[in-house]
């Protein structure tokens, strides 16, 4: 019969004990008839369903009633399989069941669909770590928990610092099997109980669960499995035909049944990640509502920062250049922000904060369009125009593909000479795409432009990078100036600078220079340009107007 040819029956008694099976039955559970009569259903339970789901059925069919549902079974050789069931009682005279007959139907495939659906909609494809999603189900899960079993668990957000200079440099592939592989090592760097998940882009979480009772031991806890992990990150990665060295930022938080909102915990991973890279990267740092605070105030000021230009709040001084017999050569314009109620705000405070909100390229063109607008007024007076004006340009800003247009068309507009432009890049722009950097600055280079190079030799430098870096100048950093006559490796390095400068021939400025002293060592040993508040601080447009009708500096 049809019924018989299709589906996998069963028959048993009143306890369950199986009297009859058919062919379909023995091929699925893959034992025989023979193994299989005089057994109860025992023989292919796979475990999987609670003993309260067997109830249910009992319950069910000896009231009479038909059960169905889905179950999960064991074939002989352990595999599993899943059948689609209907449990029908057969009742005798006394009214009771007098037998059970048992039609399933082979779900196993759909059931295998549907898991494969599950996982792909909760895990990463690229690293086979729970996603966001499955993240935030197991936070909220290990929350609640804790209000059971009172204690603390640490959520951990991480990031690999520079990720997108790897990807920018190496290629997309090479940033694959970065993630892949810090994926691997951050599942191996924590127990089998911890959820290790990709959040995003280079960012994963980490739920560290059962840290303790106490809060201190909990911490501790916490931090020695953040270091852990942390330095499994560090250790060099082979990729490819690629040795590379990466170094992860870390922002812990941790949570006690207190603690409710899961968004609100990611929230406090995300602000201590922040202020682990702003602390320099490669470090882990736990939430303090104190660096909340700091969140709502650089929140607030970049607010006011977006408005800044339409409300002219932004000014620019200049700091004067001179040179061996300390006359004004130039200028370096420095922007300020004459803010509303904190008054004059240092662009340390707000130039990094530009960055992030991608205010720097409409500030950036702001400063280089009114320094022009400077220096064309200059050239217009016979005393001053020789005066050469530095203008900072942010390595966002150099990238961005108009970035050369957008440099002539503002010469053209203010009619400011190409030839005392001079553009000041800092070595940041070894982390990008050097050859395009590259590409930019000759094109602009033709118009008669000059670049410096400023800060080097405190982040990436690279001396290869520098032997193609078609710049005029080298601007020796203030870090180095400070130390020249106390620190022998400091003075090392000044002397190493101007030497190499000179090779390549290149002229070199020497920025803070504080006393006589340094002024004198500097002269000494082949410094062309000099800068600091020895000669001057960086002057409202005002003040420097009386500064320039002298022309030498102190
Ligand atoms: N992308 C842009 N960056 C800009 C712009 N304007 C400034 N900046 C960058 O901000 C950083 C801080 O600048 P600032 O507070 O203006 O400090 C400059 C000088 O005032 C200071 N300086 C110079 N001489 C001395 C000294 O003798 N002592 C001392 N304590 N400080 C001194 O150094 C800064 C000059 O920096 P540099 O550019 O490296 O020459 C700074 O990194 C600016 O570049 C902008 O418009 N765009």
């Amino acid at each position: 019969m049809a019924l018989n040819a299709h589906a996998l029956v069963a028959i048993t008694d009143a306890r369950g004990v199986i009297i009859e099976v058919n062919d379909n039955f023995c091929n699925i559970s893959q034992y025989s008839r023979e193994e299989l009569t005089g057994q109860t259903h025992r023989i292919i339970n796979s475990g999987y369903h609670p003993k309260a789901f067997f109830k249910d059925l009992w319950q069910t069919i000896a009231r009479n009633e038909v059960w169905s549902g889905d179950i999960c079974n064991r074939a002989k050789d352990g595999s599993l399989y899943w059948v689609q069931s209907t449990m029908v009682p057969l009742v005798g005279k006394n009214g009771k069941p007098e037998r059970y007959i048992a039609i399933r139907a082979d779900i196993t495939s759909k059931k295998d669909a549907e898991a494969t659906t599950r996982h792909i909609a909760l895990h990463d494809a690229l690293t086979g770590l729970p996603n966001r999603r499955l993240m935030t189900k197991r936070l909220k899960s290990a929350i609640s928990i804790k209000e059971q079993q009172p204690g603390y668990g640490a959520l951990l957000l991480m990031d690999l610092d520079y990720f997108k200079e790897v990807n920018d440099m190496l290629g997309h592939d090479v940033g694959d099997e970065l993630l892949q592989q810090t994926a691997l090592r951050l599942s191996r760097s924590v127990r089998d109980t911890d959820t290790v998940a990709r959040f995003g882009g280079d960012e994963f979480v980490i739920i560290l669960d059962n840290l303790g009772v106490n809060i201190d031991i909990a911490t501790s806890n916490a931090k020695s499995i953040g270091e852990g992990v942390r330095m499994a990150v560090t250790d060099p990665y082979h990729l490819g035909h690629h040795q590379l060295e990466v170094t992860p930022s870390v922002g812990v938080v941790l949570f006690n049944n207190e603690n409710e909102d899961s968004q609100e915990l990611l929230k406090q991973a995300d602000i201590a990640l922040y202020a682990a890279k702003e602390a320099g990267r490669n470090q882990l740092l736990f939430f303090e509502p104190a660096l909340q605070i700091e969140t709502i105030k650089r929140t607030l000021l970049a607010q006011d920062l977006r408005q800044a230009i339409d409300k002219k709040e932004l000014v620019l001084f200049y700091q004067p250049i001179v040179n061996a017999q300390h006359q004004i050569q130039g200028v370096e314009a420095l922007l300020r922000w004459l803010h509303p109620q904190h008054g004059l705000v240092t662009p340390d405070t707000f130039i990094l904060l530009a960055e992030e909100q991608g205010l720097i390229v409409p500030i950036g063109e702001w400063v280089l369009e009114t320094a022009c607008k400077q220096l064309a007024i200059w050239q217009q007076d016979p005393k001053h125009k020789a005066l050469t004006m530095a203008v900072n340009i942010s390595v966002r800003q150099l990238n961005q593909t108009n970035f050369v247009d957008m440099v002539k068309q503002t010469l053209a507009r203010t009619g400011a000479c190409s030839k005392q432009l001079m553009l000041e890049i800092t070595e940041s722009i070894f982390q990008d795409n050097v050859s395009s950097a590259i590409a930019k600055m000759n094109a602009l280079r033709e118009e008669g432009i000059r670049f410096s190079l400023d800060d080097f030799g405190t982040g990436y430098s690279s001396l290869t990078f520098l032997k193609r870096l078609p710049i005029d100048n080298l601007k020796i950093d203030k870090s180095f100036v400070d130390d020249i006559l106390d620190d022998s490796r400091s003075l090392a390095i000044a002397l190493a600078l101007i030497s190499l400068a000179k090779d390549l021939k290149i002229q070199v400025i020497a920025e803070g220079i504080e006393t006589p002293e340094q002024m004198k060592w500097l002269q000494r040993n082949g410094c062309d340009f000099f800068q600091g508040y020895l000669f001057s601080k960086a002057l409202h447009p005002s003040d420097l107007h009386k500064v320039l009708e002298n022309t030498a500096l102190p």
